[in-house]
C-alpha cells in the first residue's frame, strides 16, 4: 500500500536523518517503528503520511509515484491515511463531538449522516460521557482516544501513531493496544511509533528499528 525504495531525508541543509529506506507496508498489515530519540520515528511518520517530500528515492502510495502527483491530488490520498500526532492537535475551541467529526464535516457530510457514527466511535474510545467539553478539560489519556477517534472516524486503510500511548498509565496503554489490535483485525493497517518496550512486548508483530538514519526491519 506504501513502498519506499531507496528514501533519503535531510532538512534544509543538514546532514541526512534517514538514509536509504526501503521497505513496504502491506494492507492489513501491523507494525511497530522504533529506535531512539531522534533516530527520525516522526519523520519518518511524516513521509508516510506525505506531508514530506524525500530528498531523493521513491515513495509509491497506494499505487502512485507521489513524486509525480500534483499538489492538489495528495489530500486524496491522505484521506485514506489517518494519523494520531504525538501532541494530539485537537482544535480548543471545538468540543471532542466537534473534533472527532471535523474530517467528515470537511468533505462535505451533513451531520445527520454521521452523527450516530461518531457517537458510538466515542463510545468506542471510552468517551461517551465526555463528547461535549472541550479539549482543554480533558485527561491526556482522554485527548490522546480523542485523537484516536478523529483518526479513525473516516476508516483510513492505513492508520499512523505516533507515540500513541505516551501520555497515559500502563492499563491505558494496553486497551489502547487493543484498539488498535482490533482495528487491524478489521482490515486496517497500523503503524506505531513508539520507545515503549513494555507495549512491544505484548504483540508479537514487525518491528521497524531506526538507528543513525537507517532501518532494520525484524519480521
Ligand atoms: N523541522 C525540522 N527541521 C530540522 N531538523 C529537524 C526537523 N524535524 C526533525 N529534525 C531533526 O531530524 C532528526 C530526527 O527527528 P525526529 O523528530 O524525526 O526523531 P524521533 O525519532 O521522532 O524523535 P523523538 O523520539 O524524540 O520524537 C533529529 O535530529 C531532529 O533534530
Amino acid at each position: 500500500m506504501i513502498r519506499f525504495e531507496n528514501v533519503g531525508l535531510r532538512y534544509g541543509m543538514g546532514p541526512e536523518v534517514l538514509r536509504d529506506l526501503s521497505f513496504e507496508i502491506k494492507p492489513q498489515s501491523f507494525q511497530f517503528l522504533t529506535g531512539p530519540s531522534g533516530a527520525g520515528k516522526t519523520s519518518l511518520m511524516r513521509l508516510l503520511f506525505l506531508s514530506l517530500t524525500p530528498t531523493r528515492g521513491l515513495i509509491k502510495a497506494f499505487g502512485k509515484d507521489t513524486s509525480a502527483l500534483k499538489t492538489s491530488q495528495i489530500p486524496a490520498l491522505r484521506r485514506r491515511i489517518g494519523i494520531v500526532f504525538q501532541d494530539f492537535r485537537l482544535l480548543d475551541h471545538l468540543t471532542t463531538y466537534e473534533n472527532v467529526a471535523l474530517p467528515l464535516r470537511v468533505v462535505g457530510q451533513e451531520e445527520s449522516q454521521y452523527r450516530s457514527d461518531v457517537v458510538e466511535l466515542l463510545k468506542w474510545v471510552g468517551l461517551g460521557e465526555r463528547m461535549h467539553v472541550l479539549p482543554p478539560v480533558l485527561s491526556g489519556g482522554e485527548k490522546q482516544r480523542a485523537a484516536i477517534a478523529r483518526a479513525l472516524i473516516t476508516r483510513p486503510e492505513l492508520l499512523l501513531a505516533d507515540e500513541p500511548t505516551g501520555n497515559v498509565d500502563p492499563p491505558l496503554a494496553r486497551r489502547l493496544l487493543r484498539l488498535f489490535i482490533e482495528l487491524n483485525r478489521l482490515g486496517t493497517s497500523v503503524v506505531i511509533a513508539t520507545h515503549d518496550l513494555a507495549l512491544m512486548e505484548q504483540v508479537d508483530a514487525r518491528r521497524m528499528e531506526l538507528g543513525e538514519g537507517r532501518l532494520v526491519i525484524h519480521d
